[in-house]
């Protein structure tokens, strides 16, 4: 197996205050982990850090051998969340965006996955529910052919039925050899796609753990677990 992501000695501050502090984490290539932690522990800032968005400023982080800002960002997957598209765009034309920015983007694979999720290229952003919006994100992050897919609270906002089909969207679409890291409030939804959770907890990683090793050494499963950490009656 090999180590698809690698952070050594994390900080991050904004304004002043600390968002992250002193993140280590190693991940080998190949699973899906979730990202978990409260409104504000710093999800979504550590998945700009390690997509290349934002730079970092202390620290050093490694993906698939790359440190480099800008090589980073073209290798990584990062579910947009298409805020700079204006409203009426069509489905198309962001999709054609997609493939003039990312050599990666395969419009195979964007047809099969769109076909799945009911998605009508003729459409304008603005036409979209939340949940087709959403479904949107996802088929456009799947779509790029690369080692590491960030998918950053993919299910907030969007009904039962189309959260499990984005479920399986993941399932199917994903390769063996990529990695998926998913934030979401939505633990149980994706407990069963989860092989490793990475827990952030008081601006740090406070703990990685094997969804296996929750069940075994603690008997519990991973959303009674997250939330018993938080709540401080249980201890890695
Ligand atoms: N532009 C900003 N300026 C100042 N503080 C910010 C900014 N963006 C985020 N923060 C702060 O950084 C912290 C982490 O925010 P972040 O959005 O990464 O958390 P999150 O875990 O993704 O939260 P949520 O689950 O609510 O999406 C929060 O305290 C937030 O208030």
């Amino acid at each position: 197996m090999t180590e698809i992501l690698k952070i050594n000695n994390l900080n991050y501050k904004k304004n002043n205050k600390t968002i992250l502090a002193d993140i280590n984490l190693n991940i080998d290539s190949g699973k899906i982990i979730g990202l978990l932690g409260e409104n504000g522990a710093g999800k979504t800032t550590l998945m700009r850090l390690i997509a290349g968005i934002n730079s970092v400023p202390e620290g050093v982080i490694t993906v698939n051998d790359m440190t480099k800002k800008s090589a980073i960002k073209q290798n990584v997957s990062f579910s947009d969340h298409l805020d700079g598209f204006g409203k009426s765009v069509k489905l198309s034309e962001i999709v054609r965006f997609y493939q003039n920015v990312y050599p990666d983007f395969s419009q195979a694979k964007y047809v099969e996955i769109s076909e799945y999720l009911g998605l009508d290229e003729t459409k304008r952003l603005s036409a979209l529910s939340t949940g087709t919006r959403g479904k949107l994100i996802v088929a456009l992050a799947l779509s790029r052919e690369t080692k590491l897919y960030l998918l950053d609270e993919p299910l907030s906002g969007i009904d039962s039925m189309s959260r499990k089909k984005i479920i399986s969207s993941i399932i199917r679409w994903k390769d063996d050899d990529s990695t998926i890291i998913i934030s979401d409030h939505y633990v149980t939804e994706i407990a069963s796609l989860l092989d490793d959770v990475i827990i952030i907890k008081d601006e740090t990683v406070y703990e990685v753990s094997s969804v296996e090793d929750i069940q075994e050494k603690h008997h519990l499963g991973v959303e009674e677990y997250y939330e018993q950490i938080y709540e401080g009656s249980v201890t890695k």
